[in-house]
């Protein structure tokens, strides 16, 4: 399987070159490599897609040093990271802007959080972030209570002293049983500013079409008192290089459960969008996506269709090995 599916990837190999518009990227690439059906609603990416199955290297990003351990990562190591949009929120339900209002999933948001747990269940996760908001926390809850390593995913309280020190665990064997999740204010949605609480329709109705798909889609146009992406990129892609990438250097399996924008900022920092190719970049609540790191690449799996999907297990050795493993423990 793994060798028809590379032997397909390599005979539809694209290689786009892209203008990004800072200057310090004047040259980047993107190497694409699409593979089977492509969605004809996700205009560049195919990000919408959920049968869709596409790859793309992006060049070495700059490797920060390991914080804790200042070892230099093993060169042969790769990590996998999962990103996932929240499910449906109750005010996604209702069409209304939300940014940081922290609004619950619906029940069918509740269904889409175990439906991407299910897609993501043979794929290993040792740390999760969210944002600090409820709607990212349940989806993340939910999909991993579908993962078949059965660890229990435990959020870790640091806002004060008194919290850290009275959610300690003090057996070791139960810390390896669980999973550390994280929760950081800048994996937070764009805060949409004086337009949280509008309806959209009611919005394009009153201020026009063109303007509300500027305030919602432009990079640097920020709706009247709220953040742009590239203001929401400052915090989300700081973040996602401080704290993150050290933790796949090190080797550890990631999942981020997070936003609509949060999410396109750092999809556009890893795929090295121009900031007129992530205007078309749109993701679907609740659709898992796979990024493979390895020698300090970030490469593109597209949206794992499910459990069964032969293809997810031939993206890496690793990996198949990992489900091999978990096969053995279930049965
Ligand atoms: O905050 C919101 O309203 C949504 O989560 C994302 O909205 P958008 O698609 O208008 O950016």
């Amino acid at each position: 399987m793994a060798t028809s599916t590379s032997q397909h990837a390599l005979s539809s190999i694209k290689l786009l070159s892209t203008g990004c518009l800072h200057p310090d990227k004047r040259n980047c690439r993107v190497l694409s490599v699409s593979v089977g059906r492509r969605c004809p609603s996700a205009r560049n990416l195919g990000l919408l897609c959920a049968s869709n199955s596409q790859s793309s290297v992006i060049e070495p990003v700059q490797l920060p040093r390991s914080p804790k351990s200042g070892v230099t990562p093993k060169k042969s190591g790769e990590s996998a990271l999962i990103l996932i949009r929240h499910g449906e929120s109750l005010w996604n339900e209702k069409n209304l802007f939300t940014g940081c209002v922290d609004v619950p999933l619906t029940p069918k948001g509740v269904d889409e959080a175990i439906e991407a747990g299910k897609r993501i269940c043979n794929i290993p996760v040792d740390v999760i972030y969210t944002s600090s908001l409820i709607r990212a926390q349940m989806t993340a809850m939910l999909a991993m209570m579908q993962h078949r390593r059965k660890k229990v995913p435990i959020i870790l309280h640091n806002e004060s002293e008194q919290a850290h020190m009275w959610s300690q665990i003090y057996s070791e064997e139960t810390k390896k049983q669980s999973i550390p999740v994280i929760t950081a204010w800048q994996l937070n949605e764009r805060m949409y500013g004086e337009l949280q609480g509008l309806n959209k329709q009611e919005t394009a109705d009153r201020f026009g079409k063109e303007q509300v798909h500027e305030w919602r889609r432009s990079y640097d146009i920020p709706p009247p008192n709220g953040e742009s992406l590239e203001m929401c990129a400052e915090r989300a892609v700081a973040y996602f290089k401080d704290q993150i990438i050290p933790k796949l250097v090190d080797g550890k399996h990631v999942m981020i459960a997070a936003h609509g924008n949060s999410l396109r900022s750092i999809i556009m920092h890893l795929d090295k969008l121009t900031s007129q190719e992530v205007i078309s970049l749109e993701l679907s609540t609740g659709i898992p996506m796979l990024y493979i790191f390895k020698e300090g690449k970030f490469i593109r799996r597209g949206s794992p269709a499910g459990p069964s999907e032969a293809g997810v297990y031939a993206y890496t050795k690793n990996l198949a090995q990992y489900r091999q493993k978990l096969d053995g423990i279930v049965q």
